[in-house]
């Protein structure tokens, strides 16, 4: 069933979230009166289609259908959501959430991307406040999991637990906020860094890029994969928390931070800040950098999938969502992998490495393993199939965001033995590369090879016998 969602305002935000809808497969109606507006959000598409793919190993949903429209009332007719990222000005917000109010469905979620009001706020003065929550994400919203939800007392029961299903569901992290405050919990923290940020450029302590580099070479990665205080519990050593509170404590009643002051933004320090900031990253473009930024998001949030931590296991809790089953007809290939390649598949020669190949091969090996019944569970009972040969013909390059497809056919299916032949494919049916595999079953209590059990061999027979024709031309 397709389900709909209305974005009111496409900028920076708003942009972020109608790729992420748009690209799992909901269709989107967005108004922004800006008449600029097409080819802004055609911009933000383009970086999202090219990033967000290259997360998955295997495709996400079809695209839904993309409408803009002419008025807010046509964009929110009958959506399931509606998100508003119209400019943080609260008047304007409530002359746009009074508009949407007025003219969607009952049931629909009006969420806002307001980074600082809260929804009581936002509700004030609203004729039918219960269904507008906060929903605040994190730039770009079509990769960073965080939303904080937000609600009031004026809420319908069930809004925030409606609305956190919903973003689960696009792979987002939804964050409940349990109290009503200004700015929320991330922002609350980022304008504290802000602000000492500030100073430290006022006072000429730091440039933007020292500060820049103090925070991406050092406490960056740890927060990106740990947070604050987990990462704090392993400071203190063995003794923990307690230790590290004891040890660091007093140091807060000492001057080192401005937190409750800000600079004045003279016209001399945003000069200053502005200029320092051209000499660290003028050289590219803003679409250039956002290239850049996604592209090591990609390959941190990538890493972290190995680890099912962090961001990298909500990854992979979407990833079992949107994984489509293998369908087997006779007579026809099985296609074992439909996927995006990865940036981090890249080596310095600019294509995807060689081992990656291997690594494709091997994906659709465990997609056959998985339609015989030699899946995670028959693996946990201690029987498995080893790769034992492979032979693999490297015909074409393959780049970072090209989508790939793998063919299998098989070849043979007897006994202890599984022989498969695989063709990876471009987006056009052009050959990629082929493989040869021969897969023994084992048992992994002895690491040698054993008959596989009644009920998979059956099914490989199967296989085989739906492919018999495939495998004599093959030959
Ligand atoms: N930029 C950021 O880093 C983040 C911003 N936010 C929040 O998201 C919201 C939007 O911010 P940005 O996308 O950065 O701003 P933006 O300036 O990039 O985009 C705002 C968009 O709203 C449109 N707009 C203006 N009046 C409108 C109206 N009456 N109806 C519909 N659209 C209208 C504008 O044409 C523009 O395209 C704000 O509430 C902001 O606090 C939330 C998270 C991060
Ligand atoms: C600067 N900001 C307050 C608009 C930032 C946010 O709201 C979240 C983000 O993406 O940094």
């Amino acid at each position: 069933m397709s389900r709909t969602a209305a974005i009111i305002g496409g900028g920076v935000i708003g942009g972020g979230w109608l790729a992420r809808f748009l690209l799992n497969g909901w269709d989107v109606k967005l108004y922004d009166p800006d008449p600029d507006a097409a080819r802004k959000i055609a911009a933000v598409l383009s970086n999202a289609r090219h990033a967000l793919p290259m997360l998955y190993e295997s495709r996400l949903p079809a695209e839904g259908r993309l409408d803009i429209c002419d008025t807010l009332a046509e964009a929110v007719a009958g959506a399931d959501w509606v998100q508003e990222s119209a400019p943080e000005r609260l008047d304007l917000k409530h002359r746009i959430l009074s508009d949407i109010t007025t003219h969607a469905a009952s049931g629909a979620i009006i969420g806002s991307s307001t980074s600082g009001f809260t929804p009581s706020d936002l509700q004030s003065g609203v004729d039918w406040p219960e269904r507008i929550i906060v929903a605040h994400p994190f730039n770009p919203v079509y990769l960073l999991p965080l939303v904080e939800l937000v609600g009031s007392k004026d809420n319908a029961a069930d809004v925030i637990e409606q609305a956190s299903a919903i973003l689960v569901s696009l792979g987002m992290f939804p964050l409940q906020v349990r109290g009503e405050i200004d700015a929320h919990i991330a922002d609350r923290l980022l304008e504290a860094v802000w602000r000492e940020a500030l100073w430290l450029v006022h006072d000429g302590v730091a440039t933007t890029q020292e500060i820049d580099d103090a925070i991406r070479y050092g406490f960056g990665l740890r927060w990106a994969q740990m947070g604050l205080f987990e990462t704090y519990r392993i400071a203190g050593g063995e003794a923990g928390m307690k230790h590290f509170i004891e040890q660091f404590g007093p140091a807060l009643k000492w001057p080192w931070t401005k937190l409750t002051d800000v600079p004045e933004l003279t016209d001399d320090l945003v000069a200053t800040i502005a200029s320092q900031s051209d000499a660290q990253s003028g050289r590219l473009t803003i679409n250039e950098l956002e290239r850049l930024r996604d592209h090591n998001l990609v390959a941190m949030m990538r890493a972290l999938k190995g680890q099912d931590s962090a961001a990298g296991r909500i990854l992979n809790r979407h990833q079992k969502q949107i994984a489509a089953p293998t369908a087997f007809t006779p007579g026809n290939p099985v296609e074992t992998v439909s996927r995006v390649i990865p940036i981090d598949w890249t080596d310095y020669n600019g294509h995807m490495n060689e081992s990656r190949y291997g690594q494709v091969f091997s994906d659709a090996a465990d997609a056959v393993m998985v339609m015989i019944g030699a899946d995670e569970t028959y693996v946990a009972s201690g029987q498995s199939f080893f790769t034992v040969e492979t032979k693999t013909a490297f015909l074409d390059e393959t780049i970072a965001g090209d989508p790939i497809r793998v063919e299998t056919v098989v070849m043979e299916a007897a006994g202890k033995k599984l022989r498969l032949r695989h063709r990876m494919l471009d987006a056009n049916g052009g050959a990629l590369a082929s493989c040869d595999q021969l897969l023994i079953h084992v048992s992994l209590k002895t690491r040698r090879s054993s008959p596989p059990a009644p009920q998979v061999e059956a099914r490989m027979r199967e296989l085989a016998a739906g492919h018999a024709d495939l495998a004599r031309q093959a030959e």
